[in-house]
């Protein structure tokens, strides 16, 4: 596998609900420049992948044209419309690589501040286990309510890790899970939990407490504040 391609889909097609704003949050500026432009350039800064597809919501193709034209790009970078769920966005990059065989990454839009080195140590994972993710471990305590207003238990905190993008995969593996999940009408909220219930095993990967997803206003300040970091570093 080590020959492979590597592809990655963005998924930028989401409405960014929680965020409690007009427009798709992936537009919104952190330190002067677009959300989704940070999530890009850390993407096409890497000769090990070999391809980069964006998935976005229709009627913002312009948008997006206008910023991936204001950028010099390494790569080419092709447009699909998403759909749904992040899942159905997902799902339309890979009907869009019929014809491509490797390794797939799927990464969020909306967390910009992951790393070149996050990024190759989930392609090596992909490569050497077929399905891989970066996680955190928890640093909360975890409680699990049917309601939100009564707790029923409390799982063990040092068996939970938070989980982000990128995941890894061989293609085959993340194609097989797709479609059980959809003949199974299962939804889920990330691609590997679709791999799981194939009874494929997902190597976890430790990542960092700064790849943070961008889901409600006060992420921006802590976005503010990682953006400010990185560039003292
Ligand atoms: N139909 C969808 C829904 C989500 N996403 C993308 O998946 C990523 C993670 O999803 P989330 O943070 O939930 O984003 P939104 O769905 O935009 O936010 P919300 O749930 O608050 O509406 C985001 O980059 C989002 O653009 C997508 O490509 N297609
Ligand atoms: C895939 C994901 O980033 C893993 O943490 C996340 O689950 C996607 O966002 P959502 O808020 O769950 O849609």
């Amino acid at each position: 596998m080590n020959n492979h391609k590597v592809c990655v889909l963005i998924a930028a097609a989401g409405m960014g609900k929680r965020m409690r704003l007009s427009q798709n949050k992936q537009y919104l500026p952190i330190h002067g420049k677009p959300m989704i432009r940070h999530t890009i350039e850390v993407f096409d800064a890497l000769e090990a992948i070999d391809k980069i597809i964006l998935l976005i919501r229709s009627g913002e193709e312009e948008m997006m044209r206008n910023i991936l034209n204001t950028m010099e790009l390494q790569h080419e970078v092709s447009i699909v419309l998403g759909g749904d769920e992040r899942q159905d966005s997902i799902w339309e990059g890979l009907r869009y690589l019929q014809d491509f065989d490797g390794i797939i990454l799927t990464h969020d839009g909306a967390r910009p501040f992951v790393t070149e080195r996050e990024i190759l140590s989930v392609i090596e994972g992909a490569r050497s286990s077929g399905a891989c993710c970066l996680m955190t471990p928890m640093k909360d305590t975890v409680k699990i309510s049917e309601d939100g207003n009564w707790a029923q238990f409390t799982p063990d905190r040092s068996k939970l890790y938070a989980i982000q993008t990128p995941q890894g995969f061989h293609k085959e593996v993340l194609i097989h899970a797709y479609k059980q999940a959809y003949e199974e009408g299962y939804y889920g909220t990330d691609d590997c939990s679709l791999v799981e219930k194939t009874g494929k095993k997902i190597r976890l990967i430790r990542g960092s407490y700064k790849n943070i997803k961008i889901t409600t206003p006060e992420d921006l300040i802590f976005a503010d504040a990682i953006y400010s970091d990185r560039m003292e570093e």
